[in-house]
C-alpha cells in the first residue's frame, strides 16, 4: 500500500475499526484521510462485497471509500495492523455488541481504546465504559468519542464536532490528536458518566419525538419534549454522578437536537413509525440498521426506577414499545401529569 502522505497526526499511525455498520464506516473513512485504517466486520461476504466495490453498500450506500482505507474479515490481521505503539483501536459495534468484542478482546494485547455506541446495556443497566472496565479491566486506556454526528453527513465530509470523553489525559490528547483535523472538530472532557448518559438517553428522546411529529403533534410539542427530555437526561445523569454542564454540550443538547429533529436519525424514524401505528419488528426490519433507543428505554426505566428517578418520556416510550400503550395515550399521559417546578429535581 502507498504511504499517506497526510498521515501519523498526533503519533497515531495505525487505527483498527472493529464493526462495519453505517457508523464504523464513516469513522474509518474520515480517519483513512489521515492515518493507515483497517477496517474489521463480523460478516466476512459483507467484507468482500466491500473490499469489491470499496463502498459499504450495505450500511453507508453511496460513500466511496477513500483510496487508503483497507477494509478485514480477519479479527487477528486487524489486531496485527494495531499491535505497534502509534495504535488506536475504535469499537464501532453497538452496545449489545460491545461485551461479546471485548471478550474477543481479553488476554490480547491492545493499544488505546475508543467506543463509539451509545446506550445502556440491557440486562445490566450498565453504561459502555463500565463494560469495558468489567471485561478488559480498570488498567486499560478507554474512551467514549461521542457528539451530533449522522454517519452519512461525516462519510460526505461535512463538519461536525465530537467529544471525547475519558479519565486518562494521556488517551484525551491522543486521540483530539488523532482524530481533530479537517471538518472534524474533537473536544475532551473528564466527565465520561456524563457524556455516555446524553448519548444514551437522547436515543430515546428521539423516539418521542418521532411519535409527536407522526401524530402532527407540532412544533410546540417537539421543542416542549426535547426540552423536557434534556431535564430528564440531567435527572439520570446528575444522579449516576454526571456534571451538569456536560447535558448542555455537544453529548448532551447537541446530539439530542440533532437526533431528536434530524430525519437522518434512524431512533427518530422509530418514533414516526409507531405513530403510523406499524408493529415495532416492521419498523425495525424496514430500518435495516440498529435503533439503541428500543433496548435504551427499557434499560433506563429499570435503571431509573431502581434509583427513584423521574423519567416520564422514557417511561412513556417504554409503554409503546413494549406494553402495548398507543402513542396517542402516551401523550396523553404526559400531558396529564400533575403542574410542577420547571427546575431539574429529582
Ligand atoms: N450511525 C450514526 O450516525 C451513529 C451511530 N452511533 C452509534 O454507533 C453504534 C453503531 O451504530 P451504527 O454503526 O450506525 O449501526 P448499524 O446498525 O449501521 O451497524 C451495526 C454494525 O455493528 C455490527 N455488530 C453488531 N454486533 C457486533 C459485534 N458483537 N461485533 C462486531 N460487530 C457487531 C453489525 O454487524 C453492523 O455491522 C450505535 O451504538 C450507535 O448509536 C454513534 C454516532 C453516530
Ligand atoms: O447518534 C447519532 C447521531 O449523533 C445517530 O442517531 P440514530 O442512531 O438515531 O440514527
Amino acid at each position: 500500500m502507498q504511504d499517506n502522505p497526510n498521515k501519523s497526526a498526533g503519533g497515531v499511525r495505525q487505527v483498527a475499526v472493529l464493526g462495519a455498520g453505517a457508523w464504523g464506516t464513516a469513522v474509518a473513512m474520515a480517519l483513512a484521510q489521515r492515518h493507515d485504517v483497517m477496517l474489521w466486520g463480523r460478516n466476512p461476504e459483507a467484507l468482500q462485497d466491500m473490499a469489491r466495490a470499496r463502498e459499504n453498500t450495505a450500511y453507508l450506500p453511496g460513500h466511496p471509500f477513500p483510496a487508503g482505507l483497507r477494509v478485514a474479515a480477519d479479527f487477528d490481521a486487524a489486531l496485527a495492523h494495531v499491535a505497534g505503539p502509534d495504535s488506536l483501536l475504535i469499537a464501532a459495534c453497538p452496545v449489545a455488541g460491545l461485551r461479546p468484542l471485548l471478550e474477543q478482546l481479553k488476554s490480547r494485547s491492545i493499544p488505546n481504546v475508543v467506543w463509539l455506541c451509545k446506550g445502556f446495556e440491557y440486562g445490566t443497566g450498565l453504561l459502555p465504559h463500565q463494560i469495558v472496565r468489567e471485561v478488559l479491566g480498570a488498567g486499560v486506556a478507554g474512551g467514549a468519542l461521542s457528539g451530533p454526528s449522522f454517519a452519512q453527513e461525516v462519510a460526505k465530509g461535512l463538519p461536525c464536532a465530537l467529544t471525547i470523553a475519558s479519565d486518562s489525559a494521556a488517551l484525551r490528547d491522543c486521540v483530539v490528536a488523532a482524530v481533530h483535523g479537517g471538518n472534524i472538530r474533537v473536544y475532551s472532557s473528564e466527565d465520561l458518566v456524563g457524556v455516555e448518559v446524553g448519548g444514551a438517553v437522547k436515543n430515546v428522546l428521539a423516539i418521542a419525538t418521532g411519535v409527536a411529529d407522526g401524530l402532527g403533534l407540532g412544533l410546540n410539542a417537539r421543542a416542549a419534549l426535547i426540552t423536557r427530555g434534556l431535564a430528564e437526561i440531567t435527572r439520570l445523569g446528575t444522579a449516576l454522578g454526571g456534571h451538569v454542564e456536560t447535558f448542555m454540550g455537544l453529548t448532551g443538547m447537541g446530539d439530542l437536537i440533532l437526533t431528536c429533529t434530524g430525519d437522518l436519525s434512524r431512533n427518530r424514524r422509530v418514533g414516526l413509525g409507531l405513530a403510523q401505528g406499524k408493529p415495532l419488528d416492521v419498523i425495525v426490519h424496514e430500518l435495516g440498521h440498529v435503533a439503541e433507543g428500543v433496548p435504551c428505554s427499557k434499560a433506563v426505566r429499570e435503571l431509573a426506577a431502581r434509583m427513584g428517578v423521574d423519567m416520564p418520556i422514557t417511561n412513556a416510550v417504554a409503554g409503546v414499545l413494549f406494553d402495548g400503550d398507543q402513542p396517542q395515550v402516551m401523550v396523553s399521559r404526559l400531558l396529564a401529569r400533575d403542574p410542577r417546578d420547571e427546575k431539574v429535581q429529582r
